[in-house]
């Protein structure tokens, strides 16, 4: 009996934390800057605690659509539905972490990351700041971190308010090689581990491989691919399917390049 109840109690607990999980569906999503339609009617769904990235050609669109589930900025037309109701505002439970980390340079690596928080939360800061591997230096100043302990940093920032959606714009861009593998790893780690669904925008296709359960390609404002990995996790890059999946998508990137470079020459070719 006991048992039963035990067991109960951790499905409740488990259906609670998947709850959190933001279930994202987009459709006919249209974007506009001045003349300049970035996004033409894009349609993609994300399940809850999916790891989606998304790809493409610099300026075509990724992390316009970033800001637009985050609710950072309106569209033009169509619609944004996180867990079945529309977006109509600012996506509170969504956490969005940047490229340079954003980090103020005045402020401890602690006070960074309690930032906005209340003063109680300051233990919590504490273990996610462990969690991601800084117990030893939360009392330091930003500038004297190295590049990828100020991004770790920046995944704390976002993880102590326990977001159920974490929006990753190209975020370990400026990292070495190594660090930059090092800091995949444990942000699959801490999906893992935690309660959230995860969007990356990266220009880096292994990352993308390295890290989603799904690769979409955007490409003149529509998704051009939508390429699921079937890779066991923690994601090895020796995994003989790894190649393969990344090999896969690079050619289908290609053709379609090479396909619309076609296209173009037809195009001058029949042009007076
Ligand atoms: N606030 C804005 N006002 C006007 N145009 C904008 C604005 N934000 C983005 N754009 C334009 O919209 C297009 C898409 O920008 P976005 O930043 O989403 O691209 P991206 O795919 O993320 O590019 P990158 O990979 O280089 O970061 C670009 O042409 C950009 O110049």
């Amino acid at each position: 009996m006991e048992y039963v109840m035990e067991r109960k109690k951790l499905e409740d607990d488990v259906s609670v934390l998947s709850d959190q999980k933001n279930h994202i569906v987009l459709k006919s999503l249209v974007k506009q800057y001045g003349d300049r339609t970035v996004l033409q009617g894009l349609d993609l769904e994300v399940k809850k605690g999916e790891f989606i990235a998304i790809v493409g050609k610099s300026g075509c669109g990724k992390s316009t659509l970033l800001r637009l589930i985050a609710g950072l900025e309106e569209m033009n037309s169509g619609e944004i539905r996180i867990n079945d109701k529309p977006l109509k505002q600012l996506n509170e439970h969504a956490r969005i972490m940047f490229q340079d980390g954003r980090l103020l340079p005045w402020k401890r690596v602690i006070d960074n990351v309690c930032l906005g928080l209340p003063k109680h939360s300051r233990q919590k800061a504490k273990i996610v700041l462990t969690r991601v591997g800084l117990a030893e230096r939360m009392k330091e100043f930003p500038s004297k971190l190295s590049g990828g302990q100020k991004q770790r940093v920046a995944l704390a920032r976002a993880l102590v308010h326990d977001p159920s959606l974490l929006l990753l714009d190209e975020p370990l861009g400026a990292l070495d090689a190594l660090t930059r593998m090092e800091m995949q790893g444990l942000i699959e780690s801490l999906w893992q581990n935690n309660s959230f669904t995860s969007i990356l925008v990266t220009h880096d296709v292994e990352e993308a491989v390295a890290l989603a359960d799904r690769v979409i390609l955007i490409e003149d404002g529509k998704i051009k691919l939508n390429q699921p990995i079937h890779l066991p996790r923690p994601r090895q890059r020796t995994h003989p399917a790894f190649a393969m999946h990344l090999e896969e998508i690079l050619e289908q990137i290609m053709h379609q390049n090479q396909r619309k470079d076609y296209v173009m020459q037809d195009i001058k070719s029949i042009s007076p």
